[in-house]
């Protein structure tokens, strides 16, 4: 019998994208509310009750409404959630769900009731900074900065909007006052215990990102220590790519990965001055949303991790 799958915000960016990756699979049954009626709480919380796990694609407000909205519906509801707002990303409770992070994640999402599916830029970084932290490259007290550029479609239908009708410039940096949302979660899911600087821009291209962490080198922390180390993290995993010495070239292309659940790592830099990058490109739509809602998704419902990706 197919799982049936309710998708809260199925009308927005995230939520048509993992509509998309849905759609066609006879292993779903979707289930849905009428358009008019997509903020009535009465019509989300029967298709709540009517689901086995419900992905919520909202504002962070609206993802904790309709947590409430089920709990109020009693003890026969017993709906499990995909949180793809900021709003339980360090929650009590919810499991995070990066299950190439750290061994024994995919079996924590599995048996979850309440996962939240991390922050775009929050991956990225997240991807490079906890396994060198973990390795001892990064002391967790480190003064870090993480420069990214995101594709507009990051923002939101109202972003999106705004680059269509192109009153938006074609390059924006933001998040000046250092109070980004995925700041919180980047912090204590990579083990530092300094809050680093994070630089944030949007280009007028609507998907892809690249999320980067300059470093300085020093004895034992060489190009060759920082990719050896990341390999290691990921060797084996499918979703996440560390390249070899030399690639992806010159330059980095932020769409390189778009359409995809991929996240691709690279190390740059020259030991002879001591200076590197390491560099994550995923796209904010794939595996920075609605691709790794899909993944964990499948690990919930015990299905190929790959199903639909
Ligand atoms: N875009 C991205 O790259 C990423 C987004 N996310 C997260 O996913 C969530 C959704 O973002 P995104 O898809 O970009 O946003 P959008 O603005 O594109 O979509 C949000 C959707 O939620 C609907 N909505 C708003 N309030 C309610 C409500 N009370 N009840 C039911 N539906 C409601 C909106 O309806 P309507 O428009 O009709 O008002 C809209 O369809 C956010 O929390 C965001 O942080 C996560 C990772 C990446
Ligand atoms: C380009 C842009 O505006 N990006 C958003 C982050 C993407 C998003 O909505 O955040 P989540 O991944 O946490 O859901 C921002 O900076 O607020």
């Amino acid at each position: 019998m197919a799982h049936r799958v309710f998708i809260d915000g199925e009308a927005g960016t995230t939520g048509l994208q993992i509509l998309e990756r849905l759609q066609g699979r006879e292993d779903i049954e979707l289930v849905s509310i009428d358009h008019e009626r997509r903020k009535d709480p009465v019509a989300r919380g029967e298709a709540m009750a009517a689901a086995e796990i419900a992905i919520l694609c909202l504002p962070d407000d609206a993802a904790r409404e309709a947590v409430a909205l089920a709990e109020g519906l009693g003890d026969d509801v017993s709906v499990r959630f995909i949180d793809a707002s900021t709003a339980h990303r360090t929650a009590e409770g919810w499991v995070y769900g990066f299950p190439e992070l750290a061994a024994g994640n995919r079996d924590a999402i599995a048996g979850a009731r309440f996962v939240s599916n991390p922050g775009c830029y929050s991956t990225g970084a997240i991807a490079i900074v906890a396994p060198l932290v973990a390795a001892g490259l990064i002391a967790p007290d480190e003064a870090l900065t993480i420069n990214a550029v995101s594709g507009y479609t990051g923002g939101g239908k109202a972003l999106i909007a705004e680059y269509e009708d192109g009153t938006a410039p074609p390059f924006f940096v933001y998040g000046l006052t250092q109070a980004h949302k995925h700041l919180p979660e980047i912090t204590k899911k990579t083990g530092l215990s300094a809050r680093p600087v994070f630089a944030p821009a949007v280009g007028n291209f609507a998907q892809g990102m690249a999320v980067q962490l300059p470093l300085h080198l020093r004895a034992g922390r060489d190009l060759a220590a920082l990719r050896a180390t990341l390999a290691a993290h990921y060797e084996g995993q499918q979703f996440i790519r560390v390249l070899p010495e030399g690639e992806p070239g010159a330059r980095i292309d932020p769409t390189a990965m778009n359409g995809t659940n991929m996240l691709e790592l690279s190390v740059h830099g020259d030991d002879r001055t001591g200076c590197a990058t390491v560099v994550a490109v995923l796209d904010n739509l794939g595996k920075g949303a609605s691709g790794a809602a899909v993944q964990n998704l499948n690990l919930m419902l015990g299905l190929d991790e790959a199903a639909g990706l």
